[in-house]
């Protein structure tokens, strides 16, 4: 672990602004004073911790790279506060752009000039050798009947050319287009991925999972098809190239009988328009009917043991079922509107075939028309019919497509980015760069080409500050007159002025009553949300002049449920450190220290054993030494145990509570306990009612306070043990 000392830091202190390239919001960064310089208290503490080592082994690493997110908020931060967020703008300029434009699908298809220029020719060549055969149908009559004096193996000839150039063409404007449409597609799906990743917590607090996995999935999927499904012939490209070319030789072939055909093009042209009208809502309706199912599927599998434990199978197949009736009523009407369509199509070309027989035959009957021209003029009425049938389906393909992007613009124009985060992954995916072809997918290029002398501007900002890290080991970390709303919520006050400080290398225990905000300062501690008003330091820095990727690192929580990943307990715990090549030695040491070794190795396949969904296949007690192993290796000098050992056995929290004393030593630590008897220890306890610290001190002096809330509480637990 790679650790930047205090000393080193170097502050640069000027007043900078900067522009956020993802909205229009000005930021400011003022007069940023250097923190503690000191490091031989970190120096000390390290003693205590298991040394981990960092070879270049590669045991167990993740391929997929995976950030905690630490979202900001648009906070009011007081006139002290070195950070200053100037919001001049109205909230409708606080929007990000768009994720997904034209022009940046058109940029992203412009990286492939080769193979678009190869696509358009061999467009180009097929439609040619499509277009050419009903004027060779017309000749070949004309041969037949001896109007035209040419050898038939001659025009044979000519017509078995273009049979075997069509398929080639064909079968090179299909590859390339679709390898070019994969690769924009590849890179709109790790734009996605990374906006979603970046925004605020309380965009994750607003969308249901099931929301955010079907833009990823059904939505791109959607994008994705409007050229894979519409490369075939009478589709897409071909189509229009077809309609468009057909319209020109029928006009030069007769421009009597070609008005006709024009006609016919129009009505269906005008009745697609109006079908694409009327059925956008249907096709949102239909996307929306399908995200609600794969959520309501997701909710119930994922909670399946609380379904079980309530008998609630009934009522969750009444709620699927309402589900499953609503895609199914909107897959109907979208089914109608299609199939109404198609016959509208269909009757449009017949009245227009039927007339162009009586009119072409009149003609051909007086001698203003040859036969071989009527030949040709029927073939290119079927050419144009399925062309213009094949078109009015790729506008309903591209209409679903617009949908599409508009239901993912919408969902992550809306809200805001967390600009600490996205700056700081921006600065992290930069160092890995070379590191790993996958993050490639990443890189926001608009950003780094764009906006790059601003990014630097705000980078060399953020690491003027220095490196949280190694900050965090050596100070205390102090919540100033911190208050606090949930975005969702911004008129219930959850902290309204919480003053406390949590001495550098000591335990403070934070209790109070259910609802009283404790889990809301933890928040804001691993800087999921930030302060409405107030801050929060570390050495007397301000947090927000870290970023977010870095204050991750400073970091650690161990909650009541700990969230494991589906993969083997070995990656489990090496995902403390995800950026890293962790050997098996390391893991295995945090695994000792963690009391967790002993179970592990008597698991089927030891360490390479998959723990299972949210790591169910494990106790309650196995998955919080995982967490806790993880966190070890973590070594992260800030410590937040939320209810860590709450919900264990008596044997369970013994292993497990030794793990912690050991986790705990050396670093700042909060614990957050329900159980006073577990917190009687700390250093100082601090007793959270109605959003503010009512009482600060050790178990004994909150003891000895008359009719203070703690000794009530501790009273009221005796009794209840009692
Ligand atoms: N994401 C959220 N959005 C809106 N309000 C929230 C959110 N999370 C918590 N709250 C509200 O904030 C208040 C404080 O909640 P918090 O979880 O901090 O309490 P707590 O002291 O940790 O409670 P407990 O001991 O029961 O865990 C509660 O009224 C809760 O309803």
């Amino acid at each position: 672990m790679a650790y930047a000392t205090a000393n080193l830091l170097h502050f640069s202190t000027p007043r900078i602004q900067f522009r956020n390239p993802y909205s229009s919001r000005t930021l400011k960064i003022v007069n940023l004073p250097p923190p503690s310089s000191s490091i031989s208290h970190r120096q000390q503490l390290k003693l205590f911790r298991p040394n981990f080592t960092k070879p270049g082994r590669k045991r167990f690493h993740f391929s997929t790279e995976a950030y905690v997110a630490a979202p900001a908020s648009d906070s009011n931060i007081n006139s002290e506060s070195k950070l200053e967020e100037s919001n001049s703008s109205s909230s409708d300029t606080n929007r990000s752009p768009n994720v997904i434009s034209w022009g940046l699908i058109w940029s992203l298809m412009l990286r492939h000039k080769l193979r678009l220029a190869i696509s358009i020719a061999t467009l180009i060549g097929c439609t040619t050798c499509t277009l050419s055969m009903p004027i060779f149908s017309g000749q070949f009559f004309e041969v037949l009947i001896g109007a035209r004096p040419e050898p038939l193996w001659k025009l044979l000839s000519r017509i078995g050319v273009l049979y075997i150039m069509e398929p080639i063409f064909t079968i090179c404007f299909v590859i390339n287009m679709t390898t070019i449409w994969e690769n924009v597609m590849i890179a709109l799906r790790g734009r996605v991925f990374r906006r979603i990743l970046i925004q605020k917590a309380e965009f994750f607090d607003r969308y249901k999972v099931g929301e955010l996995t079907g833009l990823i999935t059904s939505d791109l999927g959607s994008v994705k098809d409007v050229v894979s499904e519409n490369t075939s012939r009478d589709r897409g490209f071909r189509a229009l190239s077809e309609v468009g070319g057909t319209i020109c030789i029928l006009f030069a072939l007769s421009p009597q009988l070609a008005p006709l055909l024009g006609l016919l093009t129009l009505s269906v042209s005008f009745f697609a328009a109006i079908y694409k009208r009327s059925t956008i809502p249907v096709f949102k309706a239909h996307g929306k009917a399908q995200a609600s199912i794969s959520d309501c599927a997701s909710e119930t599998f994922s909670a399946i043991r609380t379904v079980r434990s309530f008998s609630g199978e009934k009522r969750q197949m009444s709620m699927f079922g309402s589900q499953i009736l609503g895609y199914q009523a909107s897959g109907i009407k979208l089914g109608t509107f299609k199939s109404a369509n198609e016959a509208v199509t269909r009757v449009v070309i017949y009245i227009s075939l039927l007339a162009l027989y009586c009119l072409g035959g009149s003609k051909v009957k007086a001698g203003e028309l040859s036969v071989g021209v009527m030949a040709s003029f029927i073939g290119y009425t079927f050419t144009l019919t399925f062309a213009v049938q094949g078109l009015v389906n790729t506008f309903g393909d591209l209409r679903a497509t617009f949908a599409a992007v508009e239901r993912i613009n919408s969902v992550l124009s809306g809200t805001e980015i967390d600009e600490s985060l996205a700056y700081g992954l921006e600065r992290e995916l930069h160092k890995k760069e070379g590191s790993s072809g996958n993050l490639e997918l990443f890189y926001d290029n608009d950003f780094t080409e764009k906006n790059v002398a601003l990014n630097e501007h705000y980078m060399s900002a953020l690491k003027s500050s220095g490196n949280g890290c190694g900050v965090a080991w050596n100070g205390d970390i102090s919540l100033e007159d911190v208050h606090f709303s949930y975005p969702l919520r911004p008129d219930v006050e959850v902290l309204n002025g919480i003053n406390l400080t949590l001495k550098c290398g000591t335990i403070t225990a934070l209790v109070g009553s259910s609802g009283a905000g404790k889990s809301t300062i933890v928040q804001l501690l691993a800087r999921f949300y930030e302060p409405t008003r107030g801050r929060i330091t570390v050495a007397g820095e301000d947090v927000r002049t870290f970023n977010k990727t870095e204050w991750a690192r400073a970091v650690s929580i161990v909650n009541q449920e700990p969230v494991l990943f589906s993969v083997s307990v070995g990656e489990n715990i090496a995902y403390g450190l995800p950026d890293d090549d962790v050997s098996k030695e390391d893991v295995i040491k945090a695994a000792k220290a963690a009391n967790a070794h002993d179970f592990i190795i008597s698991l089927p396949q030891g360490y390479n054993t998959q723990v299972g969904e949210r790591g169910g296949l494990l106790s309650g007690g196995q998955r919080q030494r995982i967490a806790i192993a993880r966190a070890l290796l973590k070594d992260a000098p800030i410590l937040i145990l939320d209810e860590a050992t709450s919900a264990l056995d008596t044997v369970s929290e013994r292993l497990v509570q030794d793990a912690l004393n050991l986790l705990m030593k050396g670093r700042t630590t909060l614990v957050i306990a329900h159980r006073l008897s577990t917190v009687q220890n700390a250093h100082q306890i601090a007793l959270c009612s109605d959003g503010k610290i009512a009482e600060l001190g050790t178990h004994f002096q909150l003891l000895a306070k008359k009719n203070g809330l703690y000794a009530s509480l501790v009273g009221t637990q005796r009794l209840a043990f009692e």
